[in-house]
């Protein structure tokens, strides 16, 4: 079920046309589907229910409060990757025991917070991280929990900036060095080790990046377990992919069911860290077009939404589906979608075929979910947007447009410029 529909020529969330938010909140917004959030996270759920399994959505990908709130009510903990993002989790009462910490530059004043929290599991992503967990678990007397992120070098055929899991990337350890490393980990009298942990990549669109990976830990895993370690979590990551344009990702069943198979047996309970599958097409970023400009090389559709509100397409020449919010003209033209933001960089959609769109029209940017208002800053000195959930026919603002007040909090002229 698609909750982003046409109803005759309208675009609707759920049953509200985006046309009658747009009048509410006026442009740019972005819009989430909550069925669409709470399908997504059954559907994972779901695939695992016949083995132990915890779901712990990273948080990175959409951290809304809303939407945080929305995954814990349905029994979700949360990947983090910073003292923030503790915040933001505690803020909606997540169980701590549901949470783990993933991230190669944890400071100390981090660290302290999340064993004070007492969460379930750092995932550690280097030696000296290690000592430094041991270390202020030790002035706090606590215990860490600990995995360590395994670096399997294995390729996810995705984007080179969101590959992780190849020896060359900053992610991890790499697998050879890791057994040393589980056994310095257990000398060090602060640390619990509890899991073991592995991330490759995101947007991962193939099954066999996985089932690689999958092999090479299952035998770290058996290695470790016969050498005595009380290895109780297997953290898996995230990483599965969502059809952004003609993609064919795996559904979490496909997914579940490879994974099943290749950790048959561990005894462990499988830790996931889904991102983007959770929220990417449970959101759009809709945008009004402001002037449309016919060059001599190019048509432009000037709009009021911009890289820093969704930075994707800039970053990593990302496709972003976009579509008309009424869907009357069936005219179309190929145009460059783009902002108002000084860069020539700055575009949603490059030389694409859309609706020929007039002066004043609203157009939707799908697949806006997952890594765009997280990801948005205020380039430019602009304002972050809305964020808006609907559920049936209700809409919430759950985050308001920032003032210009909001632009300049924080900041001061000290005496004397
Ligand atoms: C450690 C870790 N876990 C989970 C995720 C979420 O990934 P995705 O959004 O691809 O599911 C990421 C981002 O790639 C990550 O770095
Ligand atoms: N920000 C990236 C994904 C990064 C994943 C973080 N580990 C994207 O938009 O695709």
């Amino acid at each position: 079920m698609n909750y982003f529909q046409y109803r005759d020529n309208d675009l609707f969330c759920e049953d509200v046309a985006l046309k009658d938010i747009a009048a509410q909140v006026g442009t740019p917004f972005y819009v989430y589907s909550h069925a669409t959030l709470s399908r997504h996270l059954e559907a994972f759920s779901s695939a695992f229910a016949d083995v132990p399994h915890l779901i712990c959505y990273s948080i990175k990908a959409n951290s809304n409060l809303a939407v945080l709130k929305t995954f814990v009510s349905h029994n979700a903990g949360f990947d983090i990757v910073s003292g923030g993002e503790l915040f933001r989790a505690q803020q909606v009462g997540c169980d701590p025991a549901k949470i783990v910490y993933s991230g190669v530059g944890k400071t100390e004043a981090e660290i302290a917070d999340a064993l004070q929290a007492g969460i379930l599991m750092f995932n550690v992503e280097s030696r000296q991280e290690l000592d430094t967990i041991n270390a202020v678990a030790g002035r706090l007397g606590k215990k860490a929990g600990i995995a360590i992120r395994v670096n399997p070098d294995v390729d996810p055929q995705t984007h080179p900036y969101i590959s992780t899991g190849m020896k060359k990337a900053k992610f991890g350890i790499n697998i050879s060095q890791a057994l040393d490393d589980y056994r310095l980990a257990a000398s060090l009298p602060n640390l619990e080790v509890i899991g073991v942990d592995c991330h490759i990549g995101s947007q991962l669109t193939k099954l066999s990046p996985f089932v690689d990976a999958i092999a090479k830990i299952r035998e770290l895993v058996q290695t470790l377990q016969n050498e005595g370690f009380g290895i109780k979590y297997l953290d898996l990551g995230g990483g599965l992919g969502i059809t952004y344009e003609e993609e064919e990702p795996p559904s979490p069943a496909d997914y579940a069911e490879v994974i099943i198979e290749g950790t048959k047996g561990l005894g462990v309970t499988l830790v996931f860290e889904p991102g983007r599958v959770m929220v990417g097409n449970a959101g759009m970023l809709v945008s009004k077009v402001l002037y449309v400009k016919e060059g001599e090389a190019k048509n432009f559709v000037i709009v009021d939404a911009a890289m820093n509100d969704l930075t994707r397409p800039a970053l990593y020449g990302s496709y972003q589906g976009i579509q008309a919010v009424d869907r009357s003209t069936s005219d179309t033209i190929v145009a460059d979608v783009v902002g108002p933001i000084c860069e020539s960089g700055d575009f949603l959609a490059q030389d694409r075929e859309i609706t020929a769109f007039s002066q004043g029209d609203l157009l939707a940017v799908a697949s806006a979910g997952a890594y765009g208002f997280t990801m948005s800053s205020n380039y430019n000195s602009r304002r972050r947007v809305p964020e808006i959930m609907v559920k049936g026919d209700q809409v919430m603002v759950i985050r308001k447009r920032e003032t210009y007040d909001d632009l300049i909090k924080g900041e001061s002229i000290p005496e004397g410029l």
